[in-house]
């Protein structure tokens, strides 16, 4: 079937109705009435979790069955959809409908606006961007991630791992009640953080790989890292006291914070971080524990935009 522009569009849609306090369902309904308004075929590819939604998805795309992966939800749904794409001839278009949607932001794509966000899957042009690819293990325990924006692996990740873990309360307020758990206990990680064969051994509060700038909705932890420029941005906030910790802590939404002493900025194409006890996270979703070889893919991903 021809799309309105009249390229052919066979469209996966892919619907986290949970994204966003239950946002993603009206909006992964409101998308799929825009698509097939603008004449698209639609296959709904949506599980009802996140494991059955990667295998239908990863299924379709494999047979060949679709042009588009339409993703609805938050930067989860788009860390989903960047590793399903990942290498692939399929676009990517973001319906963005999450808490913090991070990356839709910050590569200006439509927020708030389900049919606009759709509507780029008819008129919008196809962009290549660069992804990261975390690997670790090796033989039987090896894996790999695909991510969009940043990798996180220091205080915010164990922030998410407790987040993660708490029974009560549900939502975005469980954040702050870990933070609140983790804050008094937290020390400094011992880690080897090694950019491009320089090795950097440091006790520090984070460390942050960006192939975007921003994760935790709206801290620009990696303000100048850029989704084309063929290089990951290496934040390392290195040793602080709490109270210093909590004052650099509003900078981060400004991105500030790299012009601060205690913060490092380091960038390059492969990037190995080391540290014991340590699970990182990408685009806010659990990845594996450290030590992980980061890369840079330039260009893995076409990704639909303005
Ligand atoms: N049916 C489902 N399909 C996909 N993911 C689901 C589903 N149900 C629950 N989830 C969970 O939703 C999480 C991703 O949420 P998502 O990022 O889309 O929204 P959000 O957390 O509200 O937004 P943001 O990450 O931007 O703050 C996944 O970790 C997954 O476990």
């Amino acid at each position: 079937m021809n799309g309105a522009d009249g390229r052919p569009r066979r469209v996966g849609l892919l619907v986290n109705p949970t994204a966003g306090k239950g946002r993603g369902a009206s909006y992964g309904d409101r998308a799929h009435r825009r698509l097939r308004r603008d004449g698209h075929e639609v296959l709904d590819l949506s599980g009802t979790d996140l494991a059955a939604a990667r295998a239908h998805a990863a299924d379709a795309i494999a047979a060949g069955r679709v042009d588009v992966l339409c993703v609805v939800g938050g930067d989860g749904m788009a860390h989903l959809g960047a590793g399903l794409c990942a290498g692939t001839d399929v676009a990517l278009a973001l319906v963005a409908a999450g808490t913090g949607n991070d990356n839709a932001r910050e590569l200006g794509l439509p927020r708030r606006d389900p049919e606009a966000a759709a509507a780029l899957v008819t008129c919008g042009r196809p962009r290549r961007v660069d992804l990261g690819r975390a690997r670790w293990g090796s033989g039987d325990e090896a894996g790999e991630r695909w991510f969009l924006g940043v990798l996180g692996a220091g205080f915010d990740s164990v922030v998410a791992e407790r987040a993660a873990a708490l029974r009560w309360p549900r939502g975005p307020r469980r954040y702050e009640v870990a933070i609140a758990r983790e804050l008094p206990r937290f020390r400094p990680i011992p880690y080897a953080v090694v950019v491009d064969g320089g090795r950097l051994e440091t006790a520090a509060m984070l460390v942050a790989v960006g192939n975007g700038p921003a994760f935790g909705g709206g801290m620009r932890i990696c303000p100048g890292a850029s989704y084309d420029d063929g290089l990951l941005d290496v934040c390392v906030v290195h040793a602080l006291s709490v109270p210093a910790f909590l004052r650099l802590f509003p900078t981060v939404f400004r991105g500030t914070h790299v012009r601060r002493r205690p913060v490092q900025v380091l960038r390059g194409r492969h990037v190995r971080l080391e540290a014991d006890g340590i699970v990182a996270q990408a685009d806010g979703e659990r990845v594996a524990p450290l030590p992980l070889d980061v890369e840079v893919v330039p260009g893995a991903l076409s990704l639909l935009g303005p």
